[in-house]
């Protein structure tokens, strides 16, 4: 239904307690509301007079990420509401340089505004009032059409060569950062009709303990057919300038990380490219080429397909405990059961021989070790073989 004053609210429903670890499996770590990190949120409750909280969309170690309506601009938003603190303030600087840097803004998720709320003691969170999107899809995307995903990954390369173009590196490039448009016209309708979309908000009672009233609610699954085709790329609270030296080079999920930063290099465009091409792979082919803590297996992952790694970063792998010497022996090749080529095969029987070479070309040009050999947005924007892959797909 058309969204009418006075609307009679809906909180959604507490969960009976066989449904209470469902919800704290997937949602984020409750002791962070006990330590003050996380804000406690009830669905229904407004925010700076405005935000009327409607559900939950997801959450990170910086935030919490939720829907709400505006009832001044009568249009939905997304809250992330930040952890008090320096690392908290952090993503909001980030977005402000991007937007006053970055030329072409449109695939990348910045705010439109922010407040800060009273937390615990004297402290206070950063809130950024966002575009309403789909939350990332995670494993769930290769459920999307081969076409639409392809768009995706060219969208996701163009916003990257925007942030690049402004001298910036995301550095934490992950299908967590990807977030696909949701229909205008929701705006248009009531809390009962979204949740008819979304579902109703299943939630669990924080507890009597904490300074404030608060609500464990499990995120929205969005239908696939409720996507748009545009993709936006966000989570900058890592963001760094070009040639910013960083404490910890390494970044989780370790399987997106490029091996030069396990090696103790700083995040670089080309470490961004590594990351990228880790993402255009997934979605063509369905799922990560890498795998891994970081670790051994990651490393492994990298040799299988792509043979040793160079001779000169041997002795600076961040778990020394477990490195093999095989990874860095020159005369290492690439099993050709399970290399990148033999995978592309086996993920995508159904493509073209021609197909399969173009993408296996595009993939060998960023999953290069030496970062300054690595191929730039600019360049894969421009490549024959990423083209015309993209004429396939009519993207
Ligand atoms: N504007 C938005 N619309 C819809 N969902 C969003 C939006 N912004 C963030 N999300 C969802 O919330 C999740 C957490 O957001 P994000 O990764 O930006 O948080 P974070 O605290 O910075 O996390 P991280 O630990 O990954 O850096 C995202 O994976 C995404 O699914």
């Amino acid at each position: 239904m058309v969204r009418q004053d006075g609307e009679c609210p809906d909180y959604g429903e507490f969960v009976d307690s066989d449904g209470e670890g469902d919800v704290e499996d997937v949602s984020e770590p409750v002791e962070r509301y006990s330590q003050g990190l996380y804000y406690p949120v009830c669905i229904g409750e407004v925010l700076a007079g405005r935000y009327r909280i409607e559900h939950k969309l997801g959450w990170g170690g910086y935030s919490t990420v939720w829907m709400a309506h505006d009832v001044q601009l009568r249009k939905n938003v997304a809250l992330k509401i930040m952890i008090p603190g320096a690392k908290g303030e952090y993503e909001y600087q980030m977005q402000n340089e991007i937007l006053q840097t970055v030329r072409d803004t449109s695939n990348l998720v910045t705010h439109q505004g922010s407040f800060l709320l009273p937390g615990h003691g004297s402290n206070h969170h950063r809130v950024l009032v966002l575009p309403l999107l789909s939350p990332s899809l995670g494993y769930r995307a290769i459920q999307l059409p081969v076409a639409t995903r392809i768009s995706a990954a060219k969208q996701l390369l163009v916003a990257l060569k925007s942030l690049h173009d402004a001298g910036l590196v995301h550095r934490d490039l992950n299908e967590g950062a990807l977030m696909w448009e949701m229909p205008l016209s929701f705006d248009e309708y009531d809390t009962a009709t979204k949740y008819q979309w979304l579902g109703r908000p299943k939630k669990v009672f924080l507890g009597d303990y904490l300074w404030k009233r608060g609500e464990l609610v499990q995120q929205v699954t969005t239908p696939l057919d409720l996507l748009g085709s545009k993709l936006y790329l966000g989570d900058f609270g890592l963001t760094i300038k070009i040639g910013t030296a960083v404490r910890i080079k390494e970044q989780a999920p370790y399987y997106f990380c490029a091996p030069e930063r396990l090696h103790g290099a700083d995040p670089s465009f080309a470490s961004d490219m590594w990351s990228y091409m880790c993402l255009f792979a997934a979605l063509y082919l369905g799922n990560n080429v890498f795998y891994g803590n970081g670790g051994e297996s990651t490393a492994f992952s990298w040799v299988e397909q792509l043979g040793a790694m160079p001779n000169h970063w041997k002795g600076r792998f961040w778990r020394p405990e477990e490195v093999n010497d095989a990874w860095y022996d020159q005369t290492t090749t690439p099993d050709p059961e399970r290399d990148l080529a033999a995978r592309i095969a086996r993920m995508r029987p159904d493509a073209s021989q021609a197909e399969r070479e173009l993408v296996l070309s595009i993939m060998h040009k960023a999953f290069c070790y030496l970062p300054e050999r690595r191929i730039t947005a600019e360049q894969l924007l421009q490549d024959p073989s990423f083209r015309a892959i993209m004429d396939i797909y009519e993207c």
